[in-house]
């Protein structure tokens, strides 16, 4: 981790961290106190964008639908639909950390309103809300939410004073964030949704909210 000032707050971002075993207690060893952020969203969905990102990197890997049926019982045992089982890991990620150090982000929302779930995100990090609904804008060629924020440009005139002027700078995630998912056949996802429902079940009464995964 860089050394951060008492005014400064660092975040270390890594999906695999949620998933591997020995994770939560080295995080704990390292720091009690640590604040833990999670975006989970629909775990179908999940299991689709995780396949999507392979499937990128491996093209001749078979269909989505081959992989969570030709699988068979395996098929469960499979990364894209194992890590959608989201309350196995909370649940060792509990033994370390009390619910009030660990922060759950809806990752649908996140998406739609990303200002109400920043503002909550801010709010968990203990600092000032200045991300708004008014840093953000809806890109209509990738279909996400992208930063807009104010950035002062300092310049030297003829007269060498230097002026300030301020100019809005956007920014977009990358490419490899946003792909187009495959069409997946509704029994594949009717299978898959009846598979994660008792689970998302149980994860919503560890955590206290009910985001509603059909
Ligand atoms: N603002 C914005 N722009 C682009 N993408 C966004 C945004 N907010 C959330 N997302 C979702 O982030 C998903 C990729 O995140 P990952 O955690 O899978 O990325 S990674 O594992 O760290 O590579 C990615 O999943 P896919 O849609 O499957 O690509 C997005 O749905």
């Amino acid at each position: 981790m860089p050394q951060a000032s008492w005014r400064q707050v660092t975040i270390e971002k890594t999906p695999s961290y949620f998933v591997t075993k020995n994770v939560p207690k080295r995080i704990f060893t390292m720091s009690p106190k640590m604040k833990l952020i999670i975006v989970v969203r629909d775990p179908v969905t999940r299991a689709i964008s995780d396949y999507t990102q392979a499937k990128a990197k491996k093209k001749q890997m078979p269909s989505f639908e081959e992989m969570v049926f030709l699988g068979g019982s395996r098929a469960k045992n499979w990364g894209a639909i194992r890590i959608g089982v989201y309350s196995n890991y909370l649940k060792r990620w509990l033994k370390y950390f009390p619910a009030r150090n660990i922060h759950i982000v809806h990752g649908e929302r996140l998406i739609n309103d990303p200002g109400a779930e920043l503002a909550l995100l801010q709010d968990f990090l203990g600092l000032e809300r200045q991300v708004t609904q008014e840093s953000f804008y809806f890109d209509p060629v990738k279909k996400f939410p992208c930063l807009r924020y104010k950035q002062s440009l300092s310049s030297s005139s003829s007269s060498s004073k230097p002026t300030t002027s301020s100019s809005f700078q956007t920014q977009c995630l990358g490419k490899t964030k946003g792909r187009r998912h495959p069409k997946v056949d509704p029994m594949t996802l009717t299978y898959l949704r009846d598979y994660y429902r008792p689970y998302n079940q149980l994860f919503y009464r560890m955590i206290g909210v009910n985001f509603a995964w059909p």
